[in-house]
């Protein structure tokens, strides 16, 4: 996929009209082309006002060309910017017209790789470009500003020094076994160790919030099979997202959807409903829904208003580690008469199909997304789900060999220092398999 050689072009700017629109190749072959489109050559980081042309040499617009040599780029690359009028039907002639000279249209996020494969952002950094641009408000903005700026990436190199440093001690005194440990350093070792553990844990707390105030609340919507929570999710979303039948099980696997009501940003996770019965993917869904659980800040529980207590007793047990579970009874509407008097504390009536009653639940998820705002109010970066798994993987791997280094088991210590040393290197790339590459930078959009 590192196919670097190939010249690229998109349109930078967003859809739709705008006064200015950006084209951006980049590669070996930008200047190339850029000095065929233009009819002028260009000099490195002047601003010049040409007209594009076509291939006959009819002008498909006039505007500003930036060329920036590399490796002083965005890239790394060469790199031209193509300024026009911010006409889609302009800035698609301008790129079919690079694309006729021999660039190739970039991929989703392919600028951003180049950046990271040409080491000018490291993973995180170039995931924060992705968070400042989609932004929702300015605190928002800020963190993806700290995180890109590398407020987050220093924290972990700072750790991952550290721990590389302990790994070099441990290996040396794997050598010497049939000493204690205690002649070798033993003392300092772990104290070493222990520092690490409480510098880690402090970026876990903060990564944390940063992945919150990333993705806003987390509310996971469970219940039993056919009570509405596929509904409930289109409705909140306002769109046919997921796919609603009168079969109980439709629903196996988990699917996100970030939406903003009311200046409220929350990740919406809908679930395979929860039965004792069910096939083998309908199982795999429910311990998906499970495991989704615990990450949830909000648990919607969606029952159906005509016979509530079905499944409730295995619902309560299942959302009880979560910080906020919000009863909802829906199909209130197919109720004779009045909503039902709540039987559950605090359950609200509710309907996916009329949306009566949704207008409560908007309320609720206010007031929540006030406190939220609040607890993620100073001091942080954005981050993602990725990165504190991550964390807490080396969390976890740090905790192991304190223990191992207690009991003397040094090839067991070494052993869990690589392992945390490797999760902390996932986070900004420097141990990052290919496909966890792909699967990051096609989440962005193409221009980028
Ligand atoms: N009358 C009425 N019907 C609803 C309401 N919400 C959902 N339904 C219907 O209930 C049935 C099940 O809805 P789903 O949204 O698929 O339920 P689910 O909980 O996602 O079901 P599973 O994914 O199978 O667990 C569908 O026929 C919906 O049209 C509601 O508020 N009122
Ligand atoms: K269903
Ligand atoms: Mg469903």
């Amino acid at each position: 996929m590192h196919d670097d050689r190939d010249t690229i072009v998109a349109i930078a700017t967003a859809p739709g009209a705008g006064g200015v629109g950006i084209v951006r190749l980049s590669g070996p072959r930008a200047t190339t082309i850029a000095r065929e489109v233009c009819g002028v050559p260009l000099r490195p980081r002047l601003a010049r006002h040409v007209r594009f042309r076509d291939a006959d040499g009819i002008t498909i617009d006039d505007g500003i060309a930036l060329y920036f040599r590399a490796p002083a780029s965005y890239t790394g690359q060469d790199v031209v910017e193509l300024q026009a009028h911010g006409s889609r039907a302009v800035l698609q002639q301008l790129v079919e017209r690079c694309q006729a000279l021999g660039a190739r249209g970039a991929r989703p996020g392919e600028f951003s790789e180049r950046a990271f494969l040409a080491g000018k952002l490291d993973l995180a950094q170039a995931e924060a470009v992705a968070d400042l641009i989609a932004a929702g408000d300015a605190r928002a903005a800020r963190a993806a500003r700290r995180a890109l700026d590398g407020e987050f990436s220093r924290r972990i190199d700072a750790i991952a020094a550290e721990l590389l440093a302990l790994r070099v001690h441990v290996e040396a005194a794997i050598d010497f076994a049939d000493e204690p440990l205690d002649t070798l350093g033993g003392g300092p070792l772990r104290r070493r160790l222990d520092a690490a553990i409480d510098l880690l844990a402090a970026l876990l707390t903060d990564a944390e919030r940063g992945r919150k105030l990333r993705d806003g609340l987390h509310a996971v919507i469970v219940g039993p099979p056919n009570a509405g929570k596929s509904s409930l999710l289109n409705a909140l979303a306002g769109s046919d997202r997921a796919i609603v039948t009168d079969i109980a099980g439709t629903t196996r696997d988990l699917l996100h959807e970030t939406v903003r009501i009311d200046g409220v940003e929350l990740t919406l996770v809908d679930t395979a409903g929860l039965r004792e019965s069910g096939d083998v993917i309908e199982r795999e869904g429910m311990r998906r829904a499970r495991a989704e659980l615990g990450r949830a800040d909000i648990a919607l529980v969606v029952l159906d208003a005509r016979d509530p207590e079905a499944g409730r007793a295995e619902l309560e047990t299942a959302v009880a580690g979560v910080p906020t579970p919000v009863w909802l009874l829906n199909k209130s509407d197919l109720l004779a008469g009045p909503p039902p008097a709540p039987g559950i504390t605090g359950a609200l009536p509710v309907s996916a199909r009329t949306g009566a009653g949704l207008d409560h639940l908007h309320e609720r998820l206010r007031v929540l997304w006030q406190g939220h705002a609040a607890d993620t109010a100073e001091g942080t970066f954005t981050a993602r789900a990725r990165h504190v798994d991550a964390l807490r993987r080396a969390a976890a791997e740090l905790e192991a060999a304190r223990q191992a280094l207690a009991g003397e088991s040094l090839d067991l210590a070494a052993e869990a220092l690589r392992a945390a040393h490797d999760a902390l290197g996932e986070i900004t790339g420097r141990v990052a398999p290919d496909d966890l590459l792909g699967h990051i930078f096609s989440s962005f959009c193409i221009g980028k």
